[in-house]
């Protein structure tokens, strides 16, 4: 898209792109979606603010209900490996999750209602801290969402293996149940020319690694699916030093959570055989954990009829994601459904080089503010 054509959300979106901050500390990207909803006419708008979250409800115009529209604020801790003008100003911290293009759609179709309100009340839910420990649980029992609690919420994720134009969903689970996982080893450090004196945390840890992927492909029915992958290890301070520490940073991704419950154990008796076996001290610590992404059978099965008789996009029924959501917590207790929205890019979520084609951000400000229009006056 060239410069000179922008639409007002795609430079909204490039200004976010450049402030990504970690979960609870969005303070630049608060301030600028407050500073966009107060330049907004005030008639129609209620606005709260919960933790460094924001929710804004559009007035309708007869209202018998709330309908919400949720947009995650977070960063990743990813350095940002892209030529773009507009990349991350913030050392060390990128926008590899989409969650700036959500947050431009959010603006897109809340400003669209401010000016063409409609029957129902509409909430925009702005939730912090997606990517971890996750905002979605403790924002939906704050006192402005209960105040406000919708009676169905609705979400997209940016698709980078989706072309622009197309939708996908499924009616049921589209994402995991996960469960990050921090596992530190202490050993005894000592010279490398005397292993027998050590206790060399590098080789438990390794052993550990291997060993955690048979979890998985030994322990889980191979019709059944689940992910353990290790992101992060860290352990040693020079070659010639046998390291006395090790840790270990994964996470757990099961589409059941039965499945979950059957892997920790499974984690659990290795974590302890390692320390029987390497004579170290092991401590498990699963962190966040956030429940599966239910889409309402009903509500989801609607919406792919609406979109697909629309004929703007590209509809396509996909299978689940071992992906990670933490609107998994307001679908637990409110119906609603999320979708991928596609935007073309050759590197992925969480991808220090991706670059998602902005024309999605038009073609879902038109869709979500056809399907919530039409959903408000019914
Ligand atoms: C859409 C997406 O990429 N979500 C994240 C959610 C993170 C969950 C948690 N921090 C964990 O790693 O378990 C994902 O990694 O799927």
């Amino acid at each position: 898209m060239s410069n000179t054509a922008l639409s007002p959300f795609v430079d909204i979106r490039r200004k976010l792109h450049q402030i990504p901050e970690p979960g609870f500390a969005e303070v630049k990207t608060q301030r600028f979606l407050l500073d966009y909803l107060a330049a907004l006419p005030p008639e129609r708008l209620e606005i709260a603010t919960w933790r460094t979250g924001v929710l804004a409800k559009v007035k309708g115009t007869a209202p018998r209900r709330i309908l919400a529209w949720r947009a995650d604020m977070d960063g990743l801790p990813i350095d940002e490996e892209t030529d773009l003008p507009y990349r991350s100003q913030h050392p060390g911290y990128m926008h590899a999750c989409g969650h700036d293009m959500h947050m431009a759609i959010a603006l897109g179709v809340l400003t669209h209602f401010v000016h063409h309100p409609v029957r129902d009340d509409l909430l925009f839910v702005f939730q912090p801290a997606e990517e971890g420990p996750g905002g979605a649980r403790p924002m939906r029992e704050s006192e402005p969402f209960r105040r406000w609690r919708p009676e169905a919420i609705f979400a997209l994720h940016i698709a980078p293996e989706y072309p622009v134009g197309t939708i996908a969903t499924r009616p049921g689970v589209l994402f995991a149940n996960t469960s990050e996982l921090f596992i530190e080893l202490v050993g005894q450090g000592g010279h490398a020319a005397f292993p027998h004196r050590a206790n060399d945390m590098v080789v438990a840890a390794c052993h550990l690694v291997t060993q955690l992927q048979t979890v998985v492909s030994r322990n889980v029915d191979p019709l059944e699916a689940a992910v353990i992958t290790v992101g992060k290890i860290e352990a040693g301070t020079k070659q010639n030093i046998i390291a006395e520490r090790a840790r270990l940073e994964g996470t757990i991704r099961t589409l059941s959570a039965d499945a979950m419950r059957r892997i920790k154990e499974r984690i659990e008796a290795l974590v302890a055989g390692i320390e029987a076996g390497f004579g170290c001290r092991a401590t498990l610590d699963y962190g966040a954990s956030y429940c599966q992404v239910d889409n309402d059978p009903t509500l989801t099965r609607e919406f792919l009829d609406w979109a697909r008789a629309r004929g703007d996009v590209r509809v396509v029924e996909c299978p689940p994601a071992m992906t990670g959501e933490d609107f998994g917590y307001f679908l637990e207790e409110i119906p609603g459904f999320l979708f991928w929205i596609g935007v073309g890019s050759p590197h992925g979520l969480h991808s220090s080089r991706l670059d998602p084609d902005e024309r999605a951000i038009d073609v879902a400000i038109r869709l979500v503010t056809a399907y919530l229009g039409w959903k408000a006056s019914a």
